[in-house]
C-alpha cells in the first residue's frame, strides 16, 4: 500500500505564469499510473489553452523523477492485453505524438528510468540533481519502450549512446547525461526544481508571442530540409515582428525599462 494513499498521483500547481506538474507516487519512485497519466494529460491541455501560463515544469516527488510504467500493475494480466485496440502512435500524457505549445522544463532528482526517460525526451530544457540517473530499461524486462524512445532518443543524442541505452538498459549518471546532451544542467542534489523554476521564469519574462513562435518553428521544422524549413521559419517569424510586443521590446530597451508585453 502507498504511504500517501489519499494523495493524487500527480500534483498540478500554478506559480504565477508557470505551471508545475509533480508526479506523485514517491513510494514507487513515481511509477506511472492511469490516474497520474490522466492528470498529466489534463495539465498539458491547460498549458496549451490558458494564456496566463507561459511555461511549465515537470518534476517528481520524494527525490525521484519517474520509474516508468508500473511493473507491479503489469503482473495483474498479460501486459499486451492493455493495448487491445489502443492507438499507441500517440500517447498524450507522455507527450508522444503531441507537443506542447509552451516550453516544458524538466527538473529531475534521482531515477528517471524507462517511461521516466521517455517523457524526459518531450521536454525542452532539462535540469538534474547530481545523483540523478537515466535509463531506458524496458528491454531488461522483455518489454519495448513504447513511450517513443526507439524513435526519439537517436534523434536527440549521439547514435552510439542512444543505441547502447536502448539495447543494454545501462544507466547514465547526471554528468554523463549532460556530456552526451540528454540534459542541459547538473545542479547539487535537491536544487533541480529551483533551477528549473529559474529557467522557466526567464522564459515567462520574455515576449510570449516570440517564445511560442520560436518553439513552433523548432517543432514544425524538425526533420525538414534547411531551405524548406526557412520558409516555415520566415512565415512564423515575420508575424512576431508585426506584433505590438515587437514595438514594445525595442522601445523598452531604449527607455531602459522592463518590457510590458501584451501577447499581441
Ligand atoms: C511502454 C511504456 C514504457 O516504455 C514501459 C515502461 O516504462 S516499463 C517500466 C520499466 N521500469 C523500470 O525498469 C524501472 C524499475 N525500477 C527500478 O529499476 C528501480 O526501482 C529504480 C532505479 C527506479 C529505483 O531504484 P531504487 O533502488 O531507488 O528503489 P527501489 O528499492 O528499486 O524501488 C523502491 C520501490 O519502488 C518500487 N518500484 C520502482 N519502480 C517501479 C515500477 N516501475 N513499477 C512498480 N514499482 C516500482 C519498487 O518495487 C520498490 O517497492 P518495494 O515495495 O520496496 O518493492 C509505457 C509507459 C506508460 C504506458 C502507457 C500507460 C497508459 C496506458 C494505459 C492503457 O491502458 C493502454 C496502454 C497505455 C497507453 C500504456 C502503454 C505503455 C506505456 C506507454
Amino acid at each position: 500500500m502507498e504511504s500517501v494513499a489519499e494523495q493524487p498521483h500527480a500534483l498540478v500547481q500554478q506559480r504565477g505564469p508557470i505551471l508545475v506538474v509533480t508526479m506523485n507516487r514517491p513510494r514507487v519512485r513515481n511509477a506511472l499510473s492511469t490516474e497520474m497519466l490522466a492528470i498529466m494529460r489534463d495539465a498539458w491541455d491547460r498549458v496549451d489553452h490558458d494564456p496566463e501560463i507561459r511555461a511549465c515544469v515537470l518534476t517528481g516527488a520524494g527525490g525521484a523523477f519517474c520509474a516508468g510504467a508500473d511493473l507491479r500493475a503489469m503482473t495483474q494480466s498479460h501486459p499486451g492485453d492493455r493495448f487491445n485496440g489502443a492507438d499507441l502512435s500517440r500517447i498524450d500524457a507522455l507527450l508522444k505524438g503531441r507537443r506542447l505549445s509552451k516550453p516544458l522544463v524538466a527538473a529531475v532528482e534521482g531515477p528517471a528510468v524507462a517511461g521516466g526517460t521517455e517523457i524526459l525526451q518531450a521536454t525542452d530544457i532539462r535540469v538534474a540533481g547530481a545523483s540523478a540517473r537515466f535509463a531506458v530499461s524496458e528491454a531488461r524486462w522483455g518489454l519495448f519502450p513504447l513511450g517513443g524512445s526507439a524513435v526519439r532518443l537517436v534523434r536527440q543524442i549521439p547514435y552510439a549512446i542512444a543505441a547502447e541505452m536502448l539495447l543494454t538498459g545501462r544507466q547514465l549518471g547526471a554528468a554523463e547525461a549532460r556530456d552526451v546532451g540528454l540534459i542541459g544542467h547538473v545542479v547539487p542534489d535537491g536544487q533541480a526544481l529551483d533551477k528549473a523554476l529559474e529557467l522557466a521564469g526567464m522564459i515567462a519574462a520574455n515576449g510570449p508571442l516570440a517564445v511560442r513562435a520560436i518553439l513552433q518553428t523548432i517543432r514544425e521544422t524538425e526533420g525538414m530540409a534547411e531551405n524548406d524549413a526557412f520558409e516555415v521559419e520566415s512565415r512564423i517569424g515575420t508575424a512576431v515582428f508585426r506584433s505590438t510586443d515587437a514595438k514594445e521590446g525595442p522601445r523598452a530597451f531604449v527607455e531602459k525599462r522592463t518590457p510590458q508585453f501584451q501577447g499581441r
